[in-house]
């Protein structure tokens, strides 16, 4: 990550990550508040936080104990900067030690539901809850005295001090994890914080999201020509949209079919875009291409490597036709736009101090030798905002509410080489699979359900007294906010069942169907 803002418009709120599990929720929860946010790691120095131009610094939860060797800590010359910062849990403990503080091993840990009583009245980030709230709590380490000039706001059983404030500071600080669900009165300890501690504004809202960003991609691409990669998903549909707002024709949108993609998908991007927006498509048949590079490969990061690679260079060949065709006049195409969103920059391991879960293919996957410069309008977003953006931009639901599918498609869906007949067997399973969930009336229920191919596992069945020794089919429906997390989803057994007996008497080659009860974390949506 540069240190260049991301979005210069707003001033962002940074969260400087501790390795907490809910970095990302309290970035979220920030601009649930309508308030712009960025997660920083906490490796960054103070000054290169400070050269961000934040307005405000909230500190993470994170797993270390501040007196342990090596523990990540706080310079205390953050908190002279006149920034307005809260300090969350790890946060909140580093803050106190750094500021003057004891942070001790009370011995008495707190998980989950905690209740708090309060020093006094409820005051400061605390101001308007008519009683102590039921907190959340994920701690073993305890503020035992705040620092000089803060005053304490509440306790618990395990925590002499659970909360604190320096008004005159505009420093804050709880134990508790203000921006889980679960937390009663979180929410409004955040926006106490931001509107009345940091005296920030809730005017982060989709309609100037997409105003700011179809300013900033007028200012970037000027009178150049731009193509965007569009694959029929959501984020792509808004980035084009928003692209093609800014600069009218000088956008073409290029529809890659890289052979990987499920049934009827070519046909339905070609005829649900064009009608809605009614921008340029270029459709680019590239289906040798993808399964020549991809043949006998089976690890998932070089697939994926590869599918990224592939991509540019199928741009790179729908530019030279695109100028062939004249439809650029000419010019030589500069830009690329792609619908990235927030988490597959972080998933891609794009955030310094963040691990390389999988290299999304328009993220980690891009060769070193790209042409274009890069679009990417929604870089900052998460999904639920992209749909918001989407649908302020006048995107027909079925476009905003359909479920993602990821870039490199089936090619991560077939666990073992990919070939025509493997894609074959998994592109029947799969219709099946999507047609009875619609027909179940579920499509809105879950936030997307792969339907994965066990190419290189083989199981003894029988059928019609024969002995089959065939591949099972995985089904992977999953509930979800942003992607980031995810529930398995608990679809009806009857419809499980009707799915599991048309796969198994219609696709051949396949005599077995699973379905996979994994949340994530531990696992990932996908299996790849
Ligand atoms: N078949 C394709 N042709 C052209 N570009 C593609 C294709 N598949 C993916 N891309 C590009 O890669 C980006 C990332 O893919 P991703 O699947 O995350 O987004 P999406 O398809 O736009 O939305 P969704 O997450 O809803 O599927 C897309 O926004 C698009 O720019
Ligand atoms: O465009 C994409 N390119 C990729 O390389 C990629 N990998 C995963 N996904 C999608 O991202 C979300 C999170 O998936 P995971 O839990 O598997 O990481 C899910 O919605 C996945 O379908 C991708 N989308
Ligand atoms: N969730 C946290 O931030 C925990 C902080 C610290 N590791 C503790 O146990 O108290
Ligand atoms: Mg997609």
């Amino acid at each position: 990550m540069t240190t260049a803002p991301l979005n210069p418009e707003h001033k962002p709120v940074l969260v400087v990550d501790y390795g907490a599990q809910y970095a990302q929720l309290i970035a979220r929860r920030v601009r649930e508040a309508r308030v712009y946010s960025e997660i920083v790691p906490h490796t960054l120095s103070t000054e290169a936080i400070l050269a961000k131009n934040p307005a405000a610094i909230i500190l993470s939860g994170g797993p270390s104990s501040v007196y342990a060797d090596g523990a990540p800590s706080v310079g205390a010359d953050l908190f002279e900067a006149g920034v307005p910062v809260l300090g969350i849990c790890y946060g909140f403990q580093a803050m106190a030690n750094a500021l003057g503080g004891t942070v001790a091993e009370t011995g008495l840990r707190e998980y989950g539901r905690t209740a708090t009583t309060f020093e006094g009245e409820a005051r400061s980030i605390l101001a308007g809850a008519a009683q102590a709230p039921t907190v959340w709590m994920s701690h073993g380490d305890a503020v035992s005295q705040a620092p000089e000039g803060f005053e304490v706001l509440a306790t618990t059983a395990g925590a002499p001090v659970a909360a604190f404030a320096n008004e005159a500071k505009r420093l804050y600080g709880v134990q508790w994890h203000p921006e889980v669900k679960h937390c009663e009165y979180g929410q409004d300890v955040l926006e106490n914080f931001l509107y009345n501690g940091a005296g920030l504004k809730g005017d982060w809202t989709a309609d100037n999201i997409a105003d700011e960003q179809i300013e900033r991609i007028r200012a970037q691409v000027g009178t150049g020509k731009a193509i965007c990669g569009l694959s029929g998903g959501v984020d792509s549909a808004v980035a084009a949209a928003l692209v093609q707002r800014a600069i009218g024709d000088q956008l073409t949108c290029v529809f890659v079919n890289h052979g990987l993609l499920r049934e009827g998908e070519a046909e339905q991007v070609e005829k649900d875009f064009v009608a809605s927006t009614g921008a340029k498509l270029y459709i680019a048949d590239e289906r040798e291409r993808f399964l020549t590079a991809l043949d006998g490969v089976t690890d998932p990061e070089t697939k994926r490597k590869i599918i990224g690679r592939e991509f540019i260079r199928a741009f790179e060949a729908a530019e030279a036709a695109i100028i062939a065709e004249a439809a650029s006049e000419g010019e030589p195409v500069k830009f690329l736009v792609q619908g990235t969103l927030y988490p597959d920059i972080v998933e891609s391991g794009g955030g310094e101090g963040t691990s390389n879960i999988k290299s999304h293919h328009n993220v980690g996957g891009l060769p070193e030798d790209l042409q274009f410069e890069l679009v990417e309008p929604l870089r900052t977003l998460f999904k639920d905002e992209v749909r918001a953006v989407g649908r302020e931009l006048g995107l027909p639901e079925e476009i905003v509410g359909r479920q993602p599918f990821p870039g490199p498609g089936l090619g991560i869906r077939i666990i073992g080489a990919v070939n025509e007949e493997r894609l074959a067997i998994l592109r029947k399973a799969d219709a099946i699979a999507r047609a009875e969930l619609t027909a179940a009336g579920l499509d809105d229920e879950v936030w997307q359900m792969p339907v994965v191919l066990l190419a290189d596992v083989r199981s003894v069945g029988v059928q019609g007294d024969h002995r089959t020794y065939g591949h099972p089919i995985v089904l992977r429906p999953v509930s979800s906010e942003d992607a980031m997390t995810a529930d398995w989803s608990h679809l009806p057994y009857d419809l499980l069942s009707k799915i599991s007996n048309r796969i198994t008497n219609e696709v051949d080659g396949v005599n077995r169907v699973v379905l996979d009860v994994t949340s994530k974390p531990p696992g990932t949506i996908e299996w790849e």
